[in-house]
């Protein structure tokens, strides 16, 4: 359960009243999640989902954040919108973090993404990477090739702690990666971190995506590289091609990668497994005295990149240049 910060009765009422959302019926801490401190709010107005921001998020990045929820949905992407308080004012202040309530949607993650589910992804990734076409705002990725040396530092010491021979593993996939990583592929706003747990479903049909905490300014093909990863592999950690093939098909329906992406897509699933790999590692080692979190394996990536090294070329993937 990630709830880093409480929240007395007092300041929650406090909080509210600055909102024209009614009278607070119930307030509880949110079993998911990793990031930041997540609270489900049932007001008379209806349900909300408060956000006080954790570690890793910049205030000063905020206003991206913030603005590009409400930029993809004026252009019809099923996301959260802040809701401003009688101030006009979208961001505030709560029990010492910075603190946002977002609209709820309605769905559910779901567990075990079929072929179907994973289609769908695809192509709510290439919608969410054309509606950002026309966010004036950027924001570089903090958590690509250059974010990933500092971060194993972090970690190296006692990398081996977790496993056998990791630390050594992750030093080569650095070095590789600082030689192979591309660059000039067609860029703009990625979610970067659309897990299964940030896209809801109704159904069969995908009805929203949450979690915009990672956006950024990026190369579209590593934000579909991200997804692979995350929603292709079989709890074995063997990938599935099927799911493969039908995320990037769902993709290519609304947006078609052009020769370049495509051959990158490889290099670009090592990076991503490198990243989640890394940025866990350094969570497995440091959770925070108190915290209600469950901090997330690791080796799951350590095992997809695994994979990824034995798997060179988009040709052997079954990956085809279109
Ligand atoms: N707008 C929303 N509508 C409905 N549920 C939400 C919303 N935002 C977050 N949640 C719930 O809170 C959980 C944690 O949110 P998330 O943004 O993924 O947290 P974190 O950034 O801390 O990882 C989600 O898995 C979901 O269950
Ligand atoms: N998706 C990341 C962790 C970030 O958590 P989220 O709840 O914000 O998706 C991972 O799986 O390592």
């Amino acid at each position: 359960m990630a709830v880093y910060t409480d929240v007395s009765d007092e300041d929650l009422r406090a909080f509210v009243a600055g909102y024209d959302l009614g009278d607070v019926l119930s307030f509880k801490g949110i079993a998911e999640g990793v990031e930041n401190s997540n609270f489900f709010l049932q007001t008379t107005s209806g349900p909300f989902i408060l956000t006080l921001y954790e570690r890793r998020v910049r205030e000063e990045d905020l206003p991206f954040f913030l603005g590009l929820m409400e930029h993809l949905s004026a252009r019809g992407l099923n996301c959260p919108v802040p809701v401003r308080n009688r101030a006009g004012m979208a961001l505030g202040r709560l029990a010492g973090r910075p603190a946002v309530i977002v609209t709820f949607l309605d769905g559910l993650a779901v567990k075990r993404p079929s072929a179907a589910h994973c289609r769908a992804v695809g192509a709510a990734l290439a919608r969410l990477h054309e509606a950002g076409r026309d966010f004036p705002i950027e924001r570089a990725n903090a958590l690509s090739l250059p974010g990933w040396a500092p971060l194993f530092a972090r970690a190296e010491a006692e990398a081996d702690r977790v496993a056998d021979g990791l630390a050594g593993r992750a030093r080569r996939e650095l070095a590789h990666l600082a030689d192979a990583w591309p660059s000039g592929l067609p860029s703009g706003v990625i979610h970067a971190d659309l897990f299964t747990d940030n896209v809801f479903f109704i159904g069969p049909e995908l009805s929203g995506l949450i979690d915009f905490y990672f956006a950024c300014t990026d190369a579209f093909a590593y934000d579909l590289a991200i997804c692979l990863n995350a929603w292709c592999f079989e709890a074995d950690c063997s990938f599935n091609l099927t799911k493969g093939t039908a995320m990037i098909g769902g993709y290519q329906s609304v947006r078609p990668l052009e020769p370049a992406e495509v051959a990158s897509l490889p290099t670009l699933c090592r990076g991503s497994a490198l990243r989640f790999m890394l940025t866990r590692l350094v969570d497995w080692l440091n959770v925070p005295p108190g915290a209600l979190v469950r901090p997330k394996d690791p080796l799951e990536y350590d095992r997809k990149l695994a994979f990824h090294r034995r798997v060179e070329t988009a040709r052997e993937y079954g990956w085809m240049a279109r």
